[in-house]
Parts: C-alpha cells; sequence; structure tokens
C-alpha cells in the first residue's frame, strides 16, 4: 500500500456505565478513615462516553445530557480524567496529552459512580491512543488509585467488591436482563458528608461490613422478584435522613408498580428495581407525571469498551 494511503487513527470512543450497588454493606471507618465494605455492584444502560483525539496539549471539553448537571464537572486538573492522565504519565514516566471530550449520561454526584466511569473510560481510550500497552494488573492498580469505584467501571456486570471498594471479584451468575427505572435528584449528594452521617447516625457499626450473602443467593436464581427482597443499603438511612423526600419517593415508585425502590449507593438517585421492560416503562410513566426525572435502563453491561473505530 503506498504509503500516503497510510492513516493514523485521529481518534476513539471508550463508553463506561454507570453502577448500582444491589448490596451495601458499611462497616465502622478504618484507620485510614476509609470504610471497610462488602458490596454486589451490577452495572446499568446509562453511560458516559470519554473521546480522545492525538494533541499537542492537554484540553478537556464536556457535553451533557438534559438530566446532567454540567455545570458541577469541572474541567480543570481536578476532573478524574485528568487525574487518570497524570496517573498513566507517572506509571509510563512519558507525557500524556490529548484533547479528550466528555459525553455524560451519568448524573453528577448521583451515586452512580459517573466520575469512577470516566476514569475507567479515559484509562483505557488514553492507553490505545498512545499505546501504551499498559497491562490489565497495571490498569486495576491505577484504577483503585483513582477512586474505590473506579476499578467495577473497567470490569461492568455483577461483581463482589471489598476492602474500600477497590478489590472486585467478577461473579459468575445468571445474567437475566434486569430492568431498572433510574431517578436522579436536581442536586447532588457528597459522598464524604454521606459517609460522615453513618458514622454519626450509626457510632457503634460493627467493624465487619454486613455480608452479601441474601443477594448473592438471588443473583443465582435469575429472579428479579427474590433480588427485590433482598436489596440492601447501609447508606440509604444517612441519605434519607439528609435528603427525607427520597423516602417518599421511594414509597411512591413502589405503589407504581416497582418491586422495590433504593437508595443507589450514596445517593441521592433512587433507583426501582421492576419486573419486566413493561412494567419499569409504567413505573417511569409515573413517576413522570409527577414532575420526576425517571430514565429506563437495563443491565448488567460491559464495563469500559471501545465503542467507536478509530476516525480517519
Ligand atoms: C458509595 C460508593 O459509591 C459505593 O460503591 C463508594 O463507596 C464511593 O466510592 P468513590 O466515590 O469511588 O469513593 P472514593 O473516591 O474512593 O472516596 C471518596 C470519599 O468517600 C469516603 N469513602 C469512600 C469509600 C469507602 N469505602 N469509604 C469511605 O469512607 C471517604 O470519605 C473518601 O474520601
Ligand atoms: N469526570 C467527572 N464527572 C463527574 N464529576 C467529577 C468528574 N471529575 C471530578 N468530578 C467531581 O467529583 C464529584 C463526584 O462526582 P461523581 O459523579 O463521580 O459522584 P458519584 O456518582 O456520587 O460517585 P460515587 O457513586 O462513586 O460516590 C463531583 O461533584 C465533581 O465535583
Amino acid at each position: 500500500m503506498p504509503e500516503s494511503f497510510r492513516r493514523v487513527p485521529a481518534g476513539l470512543t471508550v463508553r463506561a456505565p454507570a453502577k448500582i450497588n444491589l448490596h451495601l454493606g458499611v462497616g465502622a471507618p478504618r484507620p485510614d478513615g476509609f470504610h471497610p465494605l462488602e458490596t454486589v455492584y451490577t452495572s446499568v444502560g446509562l453511560y458516559d462516553d470519554v473521546l480522545v483525539r492525538p494533541a499537542a496539549a492537554w484540553s478537556l471539553g464536556l457535553t451533557a445530557a438534559d438530566h446532567v448537571d454540567a455545570d458541577a464537572v469541572p474541567l480543570d486538573d481536578t476532573n478524574i480524567v485528568a487525574a487518570a492522565a497524570r496517573a498513566l504519565g507517572i506509571l509510563h514516566d512519558r507525557p500524556v496529552v490529548a484533547h479528550v471530550e466528555i459525553t455524560k449520561g451519568i448524573p453528577v454526584a448521583g451515586g452512580l459512580a459517573g466520575g469512577s466511569a470516566d476514569a475507567a473510560a479515559a484509562l483505557v481510550a488514553l492507553d490505545r491512543l498512545l499505546d501504551l500497552e499498559t497491562s490489565d494488573e497495571d490498569l486495576l492498580h491505577l484504577a483503585a488509585q483513582l477512586g474505590s469505584d473506579v476499578p467495577f467501571a473497567l470490569y461492568g456486570g455483577h461483581a463482589l467488591g471489598t476492602g474500600r471498594g477497590e478489590v472486585v471479584t467478577p461473579l459468575d451468575v445468571n445474567d437475566e436482563p434486569l430492568w431498572w427505572v433510574i431517578v436522579p435528584s436536581s442536586e447532588g449528594l457528597s459522598t464524604p458528608a454521606v459517609y460522615r452521617h453513618f458514622d454519626a447516625l450509626s457510632p457503634d457499626a460493627p467493624a465487619e461490613p454486613r455480608s452479601a450473602e441474601h443477594v448473592l443467593k438471588a443473583l443465582e436464581t435469575g429472579s428479579a422478584l427474590a433480588l427485590a427482597r433482598t436489596l440492601f443499603n447501609d447508606l440509604q438511612a444517612p441519605a434519607i435522613d439528609l435528603r427525607p423526600e427520597l423516602g417518599t419517593l421511594i414509597a411512591q415508585g413502589e405503589e407504581a408498580g416497582a418491586l422495590r425502590g433504593i437508595v443507589s449507593g450514596s445517593g441521592p438517585t433512587v433507583v426501582f428495581l421492576c419486573g419486566s421492560a413493561d412494567e419499569a416503562r409504567g413505573v417511569a410513566g409515573a413517576l413522570q407525571e409527577t414532575g420526576h426525572t425517571a430514565l429506563v435502563a437495563n443491565g448488567p453491561v460491559a464495563g469500559a469498551h471501545v465503542v467507536a473505530p478509530p476516525t480517519f
């Protein structure tokens, strides 16, 4: 092939999903301030995309869906995507620069790990763009440095999380699709603030977090109803104490036909597990009529993955 026909790929897009904690058991804080967790993560089809293009200097842009508060995302060095680029640069001892464009579908500070999804997507995208050939082990290590939820965003699927949430073991369980209605709030909640409120409300929390055994058994059956009965979140009580309207919302969605409603992670997003796609659409419609944003999504879905072929 003549040299003039050889084109250098101009960019690629990596997509990463939101997460929901099917079980979130939280223990008393460790000496480093983090809380020991036993959690069961699942990924859902609500995504952020990270597009990277070759560039001589670092730049970061953002486009956001209507239900996402774009103003709440910093575009300076404090963006977790910039931190991901710095971490890759340190590992490979070279500058990691690119033009990066985040397209956000995951609400900000919503308990759905949107920033973590961006970090995981950026690690994969920048690694590919710059041919860094980072090993999976190193990617997971960098992910854990960036945040407790970031390793799971690389895996997707269903997984057990231990440690502070960063030790992820993929679960080989029934992959029947689960149907969710996701109801974000217009204002986010700070994850550290919700953990601090957990400490204030539960001064005698046991060192060991509550076991995920019931959710794990229910997942094996593939029954959404069995799973609904076992959903559990230790951060729900502090999140509702900070935002009492979340309790009302949960009751409203359950009355509208959801099998169960629960606060997602540190909140304030509430997620409703439904029996089918039709039931999810019905619950979403009922909540939309009362003025809520209600998104229908299913899962589990893949973790961070390339979605667009290189553009030329
Ligand atoms: C609530 C969850 O989303 C459940 O999966 C996660 O535990 C939060 O994970 P994340 O946002 O990736 O959290 P990180 O960025 O690692 O930590 C942010 C802050 O949350 C608190 N934090 C987080 C994880 C953990 N196991 N214990 C904590 O106390 C700490 O105050 C920490 O400074
Ligand atoms: N790329 C990013 N996307 C969203 N927020 C970011 C990003 N980079 C930095 N941030 C900051 O991180 C904070 C938390 O955002 P994020 O959306 O990850 O919260 P979350 O979904 O509650 O996370 P988690 O469920 O992991 O606790 C935001 O308020 C924002 O200031």
